[in-house]
């Protein structure tokens, strides 16, 4: 079915016929621009799904110029159909009016003008009664140029000037858009069979690992795992079960209770004593607990235990993919985790797992979907780019998972997150289980949550929501700017030796490029991830990283959330983030799973002011000391737009109106997240970050991959 690469090509037929679409639909006035500039995307869609066979009959001959063509009102060749002398449409498939629908007349002659509903205005002139091509108010602004030669008077596809090089506007000349040479356009480009040299490689993953040891490998407990039972929980919400005590009392059928096993997991953590029993009575449930508290494992294994019990529904092989469960994410490398733990834990049944991520062979990808999906685990673009392509239907979806929920309800995916959730097939909020995990959960983000659950949604805390790790020792430095390089350096004197995980995270993609350059100059081994470099190199720097090759890793918010990787010593805020969130996140790379961890940050005075109140309560709420400069800075912050006095977080469920508190912090910014994580365009793997999310599913990839 998917053989090579190139089974994807078919959308180069697409093209063409949409051109014609545009010129068709619009009565001539569909100059080139459309079909080269916009419709090999966007109007791809048309004709896919809006009529676009339209487009195929015949249409497809318009745009190319060497094929016949014939008349539009009597169907015969040899002219157009305004030089038409037959009366009345000849052909078989009679012509409707324009204006009002009927037939045997066209628009400039329909005796209905003072039709309401649909009547048409003439498109350069906006009056009625004409349309565009027949306008008599030719010294309209909006009067349409021939695309080739800048002229009026006639379309680019009949311009006699063909050697002309001018644009419509006569000023600039245009060049091909696939080779960048003038004199042709891009269909009829002689290197359309080349690379584009602009365009990022083809990135295949590799496989993941076959091997149990591989699969199995997890990170070692560390001593302060016995103390998350001391962790206070706070579950609200009606008749909420009772929790467990012990992976026996969960429920989970043998295979995955014999992995379970397998991966060392001697009990179950708090969120996970709570969580599980609480998926398993087909609750919906919104879950906050500190980071590295096992969070993941508590939705998977109940969602994976669910799907046995209630039967799998999926087809193997079969080209639409109907998953009963959906986990989204908001990074490529996130969701690449939580595909290989859902991997281990379904490993040996019947349940396949998929993951799909943008930045990524989409072929490659399609292809390991068809050979059957029961979970899919993605980032939001990409997926609703496999919905829009037919290749998944959410119609079986009994389980919608949000990891780092507060992140996907945030600006930049909440967009996404409403086409998923209104993608045909969909059932609604009472018809599927919607669960929602995150360690921070600021109230603005819980009351937008509320529209996606079930009106009885469980809400469950463990420890405080929104802070911080307590098995992490913080320390905050007061740097200028300019000396953050050297404070920098001074913290990494020992690790060429020592070779100690150091996460060093920054504000900007071009500042983790200059640091990881610099710091590699000075000998000291360092990669870099964020999200303007290709895929592959992102994997590359995160395997370099966690193997110790490179024991330090600069990066952008792109690593802040969810990375589960064993033995970070040490995180460096090299920049503080906007966000006291984003902190908890990034501190949370290290001290995981009852592990200790270190976590510096450089406070700069002139840029830092708005975080100091929150800095102040997450340090002593997670029992760290906290600075007296900084306490000052706080102090000072009163009063201004950085935070109420007394400010504390969205410390509980939102639904307790009175007893939950208003948030410090208000500056929440995008950050450099795997947003529009669609097809491979050359902006999906190379510096998505910026693209907005309501930018399109990325449809010509295929064209490319
Ligand atoms: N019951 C358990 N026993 C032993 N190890 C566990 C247990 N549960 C989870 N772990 C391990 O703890 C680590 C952290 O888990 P996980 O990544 O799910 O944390 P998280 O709460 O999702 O963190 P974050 O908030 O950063 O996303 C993982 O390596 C996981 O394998």
């Amino acid at each position: 079915m998917f053989q090579e690469e190139d089974d994807w090509d078919d959308f180069g037929g697409v093209e063409t016929a949409t051109k014609t679409t545009n010129k068709s639909s619009f009565g001539g006035f569909g100059d080139d621009v459309n079909s080269d500039f916009a419709g090999s995307s966007f109007s791809g869609n048309n004709s896919k799904f809006n009529g676009g066979s339209g487009s195929m009959n015949g249409g497809g001959d318009r745009g190319g110029g060497a094929r016949n063509r014939s008349c539009f009102k009597c169907g015969q060749e040899g002219h157009m159909s305004r030089d038409c002398t037959s009366g009345a449409s000849g052909d078989t498939q009679a012509k409707k009016c324009f204006k009002c629908g009927e037939e045997g007349h066209m628009s400039r002659d329909c005796p209905s003008n003072t039709s309401t509903g649909s009547s048409k205005a003439c498109f350069k002139c906006g009056e009625e009664g004409h349309m565009s091509r027949e306008c008599p108010n030719n010294n309209n602004n909006n009067s349409k140029a021939c695309f080739k030669c800048g002229e009026e008077g006639h379309m680019s596809r009949e311009c006699p000037n063909n050697n002309s090089s001018k644009d419509g506007f006569g000023t600039s000349s245009r060049a091909c858009f696939k080779c960048g040479e003038e004199g042709h356009m891009s269909r009829e480009c002689p290197k359309a069979g080349e690379p584009d040299p602009n365009r990022p490689p083809l990135y295949i993953p590799p496989p993941p690992s076959e091997d149990e040891e591989v699969i199995f490998a997890s990170m070692q407990t560390g001593i302060n795992f016995n103390k998350y039972d001391s962790i206070p929980v706070e579950v609200t919400g009606m008749d909420a079960p009772n929790p467990i005590a012990n992976f026996d009392e969960a429920n989970l059928p043998e295979t995955i209770c014999a992995n379970v096993k397998k991966a060392k997991y001697s009990r179950p953590t708090p969120v996970q004593k709570y969580s599980i029993p609480i998926i398993n009575a087909d609750r919906d449930l919104m879950s906050c607990a500190q980071t590295g508290s096992g969070k993941t494992a508590a939705f998977l294994l109940p969602v994976l235990s669910g799907m046995f019990r209630k039967g799998l529904k999926s087809d193997t092989l079969s080209e639409k993919q109907t998953p009963q469960a959906i986990v989204v994410g908001p990074t490529r490398e996130l969701v690449l985790q939580i595909f290989l733990e859902a991997r281990k834990f379904a490993y040996g049944s019947v349940i396949r797992p998929v993951v799909a991520y943008g930045g990524t062979s989409v072929g490659s990808q399609l292809r390991d979907l068809c050979r059957g999906c029961n979970i899919l685990i993605a980032t939001p673009g990409r997926l609703l780019d496999f919905i829009n392509r037919g290749k998944v239907s959410c119609e079986c979806v009994e389980y919608l998972i949000l990891d780092e929920a507060d992140r996907m309800l945030d600006m930049g995916f909440e967009p996404e997150i409403r086409r998923l959730l209104g993608s045909p097939g969909m059932p609604d909020k009472n018809s599927r289980h919607t669960l929602m995990f995150s360690a921070t959960f600021p109230n603005e983000i819980q009351k937008l949550a509320h529209e996606f659950l079930r009106d009885d949604f469980l809400f469950l805390s463990v420890g405080r929501v929104g802070g911080a790790c307590s098995d992490v020792t913080q320390t905050i430095l007061q740097v200028d700017e300019e000396d953050k390089r050297e404070t920098l350096m001074q913290l990494l004197s020992d690790v060429a030796e020592t070779r100690s995980r150091t996460l060093v995270f920054v504000e900007t993609k071009r500042k983790a490029d200059f640091l990881a350059a610099f710091l590699s100059q000075e000998n000291l081994p360092t990669t870099s991830i964020h999200g303007d470099r290709y895929q592959r190199e992102r994997e590359m720097a995160l395997a370099d990283f966690k193997s110790g090759t490179c024991p330090i890793m600069i990066a952008t918010s792109v690593a802040a959330r969810g990375l589960d990787i064993p033995k970070v010593e040490h995180v460096i805020n090299f920049d503080l983030p906007n966000e006291i969130d984003e902190f908890v996140h990034r501190v949370g790379r290290t001290g995981r799973c009852g592990n200790l961890g270190q976590a510096t940050s450089f406070y700069s005075d002139n840029k830092d002011g708005m975080l100091a109140r929150s800095l102040v309560k997450v340090l002593a709420d997670a029992q760290q000391e906290v600075p007296e400069w900084l306490e000052s800075c706080a102090e000072s912050a009163i009063g201004t737009s950085f935070g109420p006095k007394g400010g504390q977080f969205g410390a509980r469920d939102a639904r307790n109106k009175g007893r939950g508190q208003s948030r410090v912090e208000t500056f929440r910014s995008k950050g450099d997240y795997d947003y529009a994580d669609g097809g491979s365009t050359a902006e999906d793997q190379f510096g998505n970050a910026e693209k907005q999310a309501s930018n399109g599913f990325g449809e010509d990839d295929d064209e490319w991959e």
